[in-house]
């Protein structure tokens, strides 16, 4: 199984720095959860990953390979990535949706092969798409929707799954139901999630990023303090493992957030 290492990564934007000094590994076959507020720079960690954004210092390694020295075909075979609002697929249907998965391994023109075809069809499988192969993709539910883009990356075989915030748009049991679901594919997993309490439950380990640097990583309770909750996202809080084994994030009255502007207010109208 994979591992996946990020030794010393900085990426600056438009001139602007980014990410700094960014350190941390997933082991293989688990699943590492990415959090942080918004413009903290998940999405653009991931994308170093699968090399659609360059480090200006750092780098990625997969199973020891530096991302640099592999071609962009070898570097999307190694990596599936379900990305945040995934391009829609148009007309097709679910099978050849998931299909499309498989053109990292070879030309637009080839024909499917059997290992292409088996592919697909344990795509299909793991996600629970068998029965909706021949549907249209835009006849599907939004839920439905995210096991095809999931399949899609799965059908690759990919080593490594990056995930950005593939919850969106989901009802709260059809977001549970999803991680679980990566959860038991045992690919090694690093996933941007923007709920913390999906990513307690679901994570074997966070990762916190604030302003592009990594503040704090370990297991769930070790990173996920309430002086990191309180500091990082603002509210007051409290991870805990409850007796059923489950860890929950209890939150206090009112975000300091909103404590603070309802205080603004009330001065205002003072
Ligand atoms: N192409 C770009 N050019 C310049 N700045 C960019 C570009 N893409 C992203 N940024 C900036 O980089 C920072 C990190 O963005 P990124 O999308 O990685 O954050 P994020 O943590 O994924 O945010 P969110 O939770 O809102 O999705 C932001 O300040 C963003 O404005």
């Amino acid at each position: 199984m994979t591992r996946l290492d990020i030794a010393g990564l900085a990426v600056d934007l438009a001139g602007v720095p980014v990410l700094r000094d960014v350190n941390l590994a997933v082991d293989p076959g688990s699943v590492v959860g990415l959090v942080g507020p918004n413009g903290s720079g998940k999405s653009t960690l991931l994308r170093t990953i699968y090399k659609s954004v360059r480090p200006v210092a750092g780098a990625v390694f997969i199973d020891g390979d530096d991302v640099r020295t592999l071609s962009a075909r070898a570097a999307a075979r190694r990596t599936g990535a379900v990305l945040q609002d995934s391009a829609g697929t148009g007309g097709l249907t679910v099978s050849e949706t998931v299909a499309l998965g498989r053109n990292p391994h070879h030309g637009l023109l080839t024909r499917e092969s059997t290992s292409d075809r088996e592919a697909i069809a344990e795509a299909l499988a793991r996600t629970g798409m068998t029965p909706f192969a021949e549907r249209l993709v835009n006849s599907l539910s939004g839920g439905e929707r995210q096991r095809v883009l999931l399949a899609r990356a799965l059908a690759q075989r990919p080593r490594l799954l990056v995930l950005d915030e593939v919850t969106n748009h989901l009802d709260v049991r059809a977001r549970f139901e999803l991680l679980e679901l990566v959860r038991g594919l045992g690919v090694t997993t690093l996933a941007v999630l923007h709920e913390l309490d999906l990513a307690v439950r679901c994570c074997d380990r966070l990762v916190v990023l604030d302003q592009g640097r990594v503040v704090a990583a370990g297991p769930v309770l070790d990173a996920l303090t309430s002086e990191v909750l309180h500091d990082v996202f603002g509210v007051h809080a409290t991870t805990i493992r409850h007796e059923d084994g489950v860890v929950r994030i209890t939150y206090g009255a009112q975000p300091l957030a909103t404590r603070d502007r309802v205080a603004a207010a009330a001065a205002t109208a003072e």
